[in-house]
C-alpha cells in the first residue's frame, strides 16, 4: 500500500488533475465527508488528508509515503529525511513583506531602524531581512497575519501573496517579493527504497502531468 498525504483545500483541488491524467481517481470528497483516509480506484494507493504544515512531518517520519507540500511549508519545517524530486508547479504564489501603505519601509530600512515582524514563515523572514542587515523583532503568528499591522502589533507582515486582493482588502502594500512559491513532491527515503517500484511509478506520473501542463 502506498499513502499520499495531502491537505484539504488548494493543494488537493490541485493534485485531483495530476493524478486524473493517469486515471487516478480519489474515491471520496473531502468536503462531504469527515474520513481522513480516502480511498482510490487504484486498490494499492490511499489519500490521508492532514494539515498542510503537518505533510513534511508525516513523510518525514513514515506516516506517508510520500506527499504534496508548499515550498514555504518545506522551508520552514526542514527537509531532513525528505526526497523532492518535483516541482509540480501548483498552488502558485509568493512570499513577500507588507506593510501598512503609511508606514515608510524604505525609510526605516534605510534609517537602519528595528522591525517588528509578524509572520508564520518565522525561517524565511529570518534568513530575508539577516541577509539585508535589518535588524527584527520577530513575532510567531499562525493566521490572519494582515491583522498585525492594521492593530499595532508589527510593522510588517511576511506573507503568502497570490491575487494581491488580501492585501488591497486590509489597506496593505507589498514592500519586497522575497521568493516565489509552489508546491512540491516530497518522497520518505526510506520508503522509497522499500517500495521503490510504485513509488517511482507514481513519481512518474506526477513528472508527466506536470510536464503536459508545462
Ligand atoms: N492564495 C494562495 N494562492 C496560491 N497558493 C497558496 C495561497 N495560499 C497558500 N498557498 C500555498 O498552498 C499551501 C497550502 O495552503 P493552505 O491555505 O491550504 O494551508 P494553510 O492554511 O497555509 O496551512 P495550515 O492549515 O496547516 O495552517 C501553502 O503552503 C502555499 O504553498
Ligand atoms: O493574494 P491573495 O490571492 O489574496 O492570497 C493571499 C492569501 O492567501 C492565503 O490565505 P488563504 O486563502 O489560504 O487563507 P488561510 O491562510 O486562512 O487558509 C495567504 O495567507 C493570504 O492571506
Amino acid at each position: 500500500m502506498i499513502t499520499l498525504a495531502l491537505s484539504k483545500g488548494r493543494i488537493f483541488e490541485e493534485t485531483l488533475p495530476l493524478l486524473a491524467a493517469a486515471g487516478i481517481e480519489v474515491l471520496e470528497d473531502p468536503e462531504k465527508s469527515r474520513k481522513l483516509i480516502l480511498t482510490t480506484n487504484q486498490p494499492d494507493l490511499r489519500v490521508v488528508l492532514v494539515r498542510a504544515t503537518d505533510v513534511p512531518t508525516y513523510v518525514q517520519y513514515g506516516g506517508a509515503d510520500l506527499g504534496v507540500t508548499g515550498k514555504d511549508t518545506l522551508i520552514e519545517h526542514g527537509a531532513q529525511g525528505l526526497y523532492q524530486p518535483l516541482d509540480l508547479c501548483i498552488a502558485q504564489c509568493r512570499v513577500s513583506v507588507a506593510v501598512r501603505a503609511d508606514f515608510d519601509y524604505a525609510l526605516a530600512v534605510k534609517q537602519g531602524s528595528r522591525l517588528k515582524v509578524a509572520t508564520k514563515y518565522t525561517e524565511i523572514a529570518r534568513n530575508f531581512f539577516a541577509s539585508k542587515g535589518v535588524h527584527v523583532d520577530m513575532i510567531k503568528l499562525y493566521g490572519s497575519m494582515e491583522l498585525a499591522p492594521l492593530t499595532g502589533l508589527a510593522d510588517a507582515i511576511v506573507d503568502l501573496v497570490s491575487t494581491g486582493n488580501t492585501l488591497k482588502a486590509n489597506h496593505l502594500v507589498e514592500v519586497e517579493r522575497i521568493m516565489d512559491i509552489s508546491s512540491h513532491l516530497v518522497v520518505n527515503q526510506a520508503a522509497l527504497k522499500l517500495k521503490q517500484v510504485p513509488l517511482r511509478r507514481l513519481i512518474d506520473v506526477f513528472a508527466r502531468a506536470t510536464q503536459a501542463k508545462a
